[in-house]
């Protein structure tokens, strides 16, 4: 682990249900290569990952068993290491690189920008050999500008030690946001080629692996599933799914199963087969399929205290050379770009899903009645008297803030993205105070957001459209001031009466239950929160507009263009300020109700300066306490 990391804590876990064929799984890394320095659950890097790998490995090859490594992508954006270096990205490939992969493919957000799917060309795909696929993703080459698919659309490989001839694709979810040196091809268009339908009828394969950056509850994944096993009535099918950053266990038949594992490096998925039939190698002998096959998961809390126990090591014998290595290259290049610089001290916790929204301790509730206001209210627009509707979406606020010190390194977890804040001047009032309900109700703009799998939330966040019981339901206001709604200890399992008291973390239910979890924790409540959040700036405080905070988000059908009272104060006009990464949706909303507005309308605010950027000179300037001890 990092220097700086946290001690884990002890706590009861539950053991590996290893058995003939193992996986390790990670997706949305994020660039959280160091692990996470303020939380002693997830506080193991990726140096400790490749120890443990290889501890695993060794375990395999002793008792003739198999073990796979798989990441299905989003390894970029979110950390420091990765959108702090210019350029960006300096140090991540040479630190994912490090760990062997035996499947691996590209997420969302490698393909955001034409330079990060270019690095893909350029670094993860050399760098990955072999391992890295791309079902149904293609690249314009950029030394020749041809379109060819980023790496090959499928692998057949036969497993070292059971000899198990798999099948394994590797896609990415029908996303649509990508830049244009990138082409994806539908879910649904690629099983319908004949290189798809060929590849699966090969009559010697023990097992089809299906990996990608697919939420497991998606209708693409769905779509292969029924694909695959309409070819192959009895050929076991294991997922590997990514995107939604949450962990889940999907159950599609007594042969089929797909497992997601989170976010963030926080865990590590393993799963595991039996009964698969093998191929035979120099020592297994060829072995039929068992008519009743064992599929299991666990869910890893990214810590050395539970990576030492299931790879059954201590303090001295975990650490491998290679794994100590990467350690010091990510604590290095950590050091370098100064990731441990403080901004400022912040007062409280502010949390993305662990209040609700508004709260006082909601990261969205500080954005918008202090950050954004406070920042835009000295433009000068709004010092010449004019009044502004800032809206921006919860998506793009991607981690909490820790009381403490607010450093470099925060403000990329918060705040990754480059896009800055745009305005269209002098927009109707009557349609500008409608926007904020049509871009966060039921309706026109989140059928087409549907329709093309973008999204203004963020992932966890969309995930709870397949997953209707995920979040809390929303708290009435009066229990919003001036305490929370407290963590409800939850009747665990026997190990809870070994008298540990549980420490906070993720208690998941799955498809199999509820004892998917390695450790065994005190219950999380998270809630959700809306699209967008809107500040008013300018407005008299007597005179603030109704909609900025909304006292529950409303699910109705029919609100999203309901009358909003008017007052006597209400502008003719005023400024429509917006998040670059929403510009599109602002437009459409605003065309749906009625204004005449196009893209070469909007300018940019203090010149394109990042949202990120703008969060940061706000700390700087208001809790800034040099000199003071920061907790
Ligand atoms: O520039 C950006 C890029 C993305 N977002 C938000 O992130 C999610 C996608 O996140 P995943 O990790 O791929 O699931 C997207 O829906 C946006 O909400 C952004 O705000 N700005």
């Amino acid at each position: 682990e990092q220097p700086s990391a946290p001690s884990p804590i002890a706590a009861p876990l539950r053991e590996l249900p290893w058995a003939q064929l193992n996986f390790l799984h990670t997706t949305d890394v994020h660039g959280w290569w160091g692990g996470h320095l303020q939380e002693p659950s997830y506080s193991a890097d990726w140096g400790d990952y490749i120890s443990f790998a290889k501890h695993l490995r060794d375990r395999a090859d002793a008792d003739g068993s198999d073990l796979l490594l798989i990441d299905t992508g989003d390894r970029v954006e979110g950390n420091g290491i990765y959108d702090g270096s210019s350029p960006v990205g300096k140090f991540t490939y040479d630190i994912a690189k490090e760990q062997k992969i035996d499947l691996i493919c590209s997420g969302n957000h490698e393909l955001y920008k034409a330079n990060s799917s270019n690095a893909e060309f350029y670094h993860t795909v050399p760098n990955f050999k072999g391992n890295y696929l791309a079902s149904n993703l293609d690249i314009y080459n950029p030394e020749t500008g041809k379109l060819e698919p980023l790496a090959a659309r499928y692998k057949k490989f036969t497993t070292k030690n059971q000899g198990i001839r798999i099948l394994a694709f590797g896609f990415i979810f029908d996303f649509t946001g990508n830049a244009n040196n990138t082409i994806i091809h539908t879910v649904e268009d690629t099983v319908k080629e004949d290189w798809f339908k060929e590849a699966i009828r090969d009559k010697e394969l023990d097992l089809i692996l299906v990996f990608g950056h697919v939420d497991i509850r998606s209708f693409e994944y769905a779509t292969l599933y029924s694909t695959i096993r309409k070819a192959r009535w009895d050929l076991p099918i294991q997922f590997f799914g990514g995107h939604s950053h949450i962990r889940d266990y999907k159950i599609y038949d007594s042969k089929s199963v797909a497992l997601e594992s989170g976010r963030y490096m926080e865990t590590i998925g393993f799963m595991s087969i039996d009964g698969v039939r093998t191929g035979g190698t120099k020592d297994v002998p060829v072995k039929p399929q068992k008519s009743k096959m064992k599929f299991s998961r666990r869910y890893l809390d990214n810590n050395l205290f539970s990576l030492h126990h299931h790879s059954g090591k201590d303090s001295k014998t975990f650490p491998t050379e290679r794994g100590v290595n990467v350690t010091k290259t990510i604590d290095q290049a950590r050091n370098f770009l100064a990731l441990t610089k403080r901004y400022g001290c912040a007062p409280h916790d502010l949390w993305v899903s662990r209040r609700p929204y508004p709260h006082k301790e909601s990261i969205f509730s500080w954005l918008e009645q202090q950050v954004l206001p406070q920042t835009i209210e000295l433009s000068p627009r709004i010092q010449e008297g004019r009044k502004a509707l800032v809206i921006t979406n919860t998506g793009g606020i991607r981690f909490d803030i820790f009381k403490g010190p607010f450093t470099k390194d925060t403000t990329f977890l918060v705040s990754p993205f480059t896009s800055g804040i745009r305005y269209l001047k002098d927009v109707p009032y009557k349609s500008a105070k409608q926007l904020l309900k049509l871009l966060n109700n039921e309706g026109p703009i989140l059928e087409m957001m549907e329709k093309e799998g973008t999204w203004m939330k963020s992932p966890e966040h969309v995930a709870a459209r397949f997953r209707p019981n995920m979040f809390a339901q929303e708290p009435d206001a009066e229990i919003l001031e001036p305490g929370f709604p407290q963590p409800q200890p939850q009747p665990q399992a026997p190990l809870w009466d070994l008298g540990h008291d549980l420490i906070p973390g993720y208690t998941t239910h799955d498809d199999a239950g509820d004892d998917g979890d390695d450790t065994l924790h005190s219950r999380l409540i998270f809630y959700n929160v809306p699209n967008c959040i809107q500040s008013t700036v300018g407005f008299s405080s007597s005179s603030a507009h109704p909609q900025s905070q909304p006292k529950r988000p409303s699910s109705s059908n029919t609100e999203h263009i309901e009358h909003v009272d008017s007052t006597e104060d209400d502008p003719e006009k005023v400024d429509v300020m917006f998040n670059e990464f929403i510009q599109k949706w602002i437009i459409l909303a605003l065309e749906y109700l009625g204004e005449e507005v196009e893209e070469a309308d909007t300018e940019s605010f203090r010149d394109g300066m990042s949202f990120t950027e703008i969060m940061k000179e706000w700390v700087k300037g208001h809790w800034d306490i040099a000199g003071e001890t920061c907790p």
